[in-house]
């Protein structure tokens, strides 16, 4: 089938397959991770300055039918993609002959390739959990590295030993279970890049559908790498009454009983507590959708409400608390608003309609609402 996304045409499987039955993997779903993708490039290529010092080199890891790759390539990039599947290389040359465009196409482990070889840009989208292409994305990248996760299950802690085997962390089962699985993703990123001497920090992350997607800015050095690991720290949740607290450092200090209603407090962690966007680089991505995008519109939604979200761990979900209280929810505006009028921050968030952030505790929010 011949699909159009962004300025490009592509072959790729008729059906969105899962790529585990002799077919190359090709989900439409993605099209607003692959768009936004482009957009992030173009800022982060634009950031980097002048033309002599800008990145130029863009690896598609994990590749399939190469789409990424080609897009990347249609905007200006030296792309290579990389898949230890023939048809998907094959595939993935066609589609850049198709477009009248250059690409180098990789038949290999992307394991080896990565050890090999660096770029300014390195992508890995590949089945499920990215960690086992972790340690060799971080040693390829120079610049940046853009990871996609699917495992959603294993990073929330609704599959807790597999979350806890390959992430090494301990997630656990919240009303914030999106953030909780992007929190424990780019904790296992950033201590990975630290074995290495390199500071992985987050510019931009969202979590969508199925899929956790996060992009790190990588820079070279102990002490910039120790400095993240400052950023590193627990949650501890009361399932009972929503309470959640965290604090900063690698070795959990929990509370034993939720401050609030005396049940029992769950912790979760080592995760990422710092912010997973950097708000001006978030901008800078929403500049740079353009209306060919097929999910412009989305895109720039999504975008917006990022760089508007508070930058606290975790997230309420508005329904959830009116449940308890046994009342009916009044809309989102007015309750930010009302929040605010109390002096506290506020904010959306992108985990979904119902969801907020804010700088009151669990009994502020109650207190400020009734
Ligand atoms: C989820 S698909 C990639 C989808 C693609 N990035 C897109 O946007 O359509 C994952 C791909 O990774 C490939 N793959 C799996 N293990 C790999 C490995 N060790 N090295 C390189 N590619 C691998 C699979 O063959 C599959 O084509």
């Amino acid at each position: 089938m011949r699909i159009e996304e962004g300025s490009i045409e592509v072959e790729v499987p008729g059906e969105a397959t899962d790529g585990k039955e002799g077919e190359v993997f090709y989900n439409p779903e993605m099209e607003l991770n692959r768009d936004l993708t482009v957009a992030t490039l173009r800022a982060y290529r634009e950031r980097e300055g002048d033309e002599s010092a800008a990145p130029t080199t863009y690896l598609d890891a994990t590749a399939a039918s190469g789409i990424r790759g080609v897009r990347a390539a249609a905007d200006g990039w030296t792309a290579t993609t990389c898949d230890v599947d023939p048809e998907a290389v094959e595939l993935a040359a066609e589609n850049f002959e198709r477009n009248g465009l250059e690409g180098e196409t990789v038949h290999d482990d992307a394991n080896v390739l990565m050890h090999q070889e660096r770029f300014d840009v390195v992508d890995v989208d590949p089945f499920g959990t990215p960690i086992p292409f972790a340690d060799a994305a971080v040693r390829s990248a120079q610049g940046l590295l853009c990871v996609t996760a699917t495992d959603t299950a294993p990073l929330c802690g609704a599959h807790f030993e597999s979350g806890v085997r390959k992430y090494g962390a301990v997630p656990r089962n919240t009303e914030y279970h999106a953030e909780m699985g992007l929190r424990v993703l780019v904790s296992a990123l950033v201590r990975t890049a630290a074995k290495f001497d390199v500071a992985a920090r987050p510019v931009f992350s969202h979590v969508t559908d199925h899929y956790a997607r996060t992009y790190l800015d990588l820079e070279q050095g102990a002490r910039a790498a120790n400095a993240l690991l400052d950023e590193l720290g627990h949650v501890d949740h009361c399932q009972h009454c929503l309470y959640r607290d965290h604090e900063r450092g690698l070795l959990a200090d929990p509370g034993e009983e939720c401050p609030h209603c005396g049940h029992h407090l769950q912790t979760a962690g080592p995760l990422w507590l710092g912010d997973p966007h950097d708000p001006e680089f978030v901008a800078a991505v929403r500049e740079q959708v353009t209306d060919d995008l097929g999910t412009a519109d989305r895109a720039r939604d999504l975008l917006s409400t990022v760089e508007e979200e508070l930058s606290a761990p975790t997230h309420y979900d508005q329904h959830r608390l009116y449940k308890r209280w046994n009342e009916s929810a009044v809309g989102m505006d007015d309750f930010l608003a009302t929040l605010r009028d109390a002096g506290h921050e506020a904010s959306g968030t992108h985990y979904g309609g119902t969801t907020f952030k804010t700088t009151a505790d669990v009994a502020e929010i109650e207190a400020a609402l009734h």
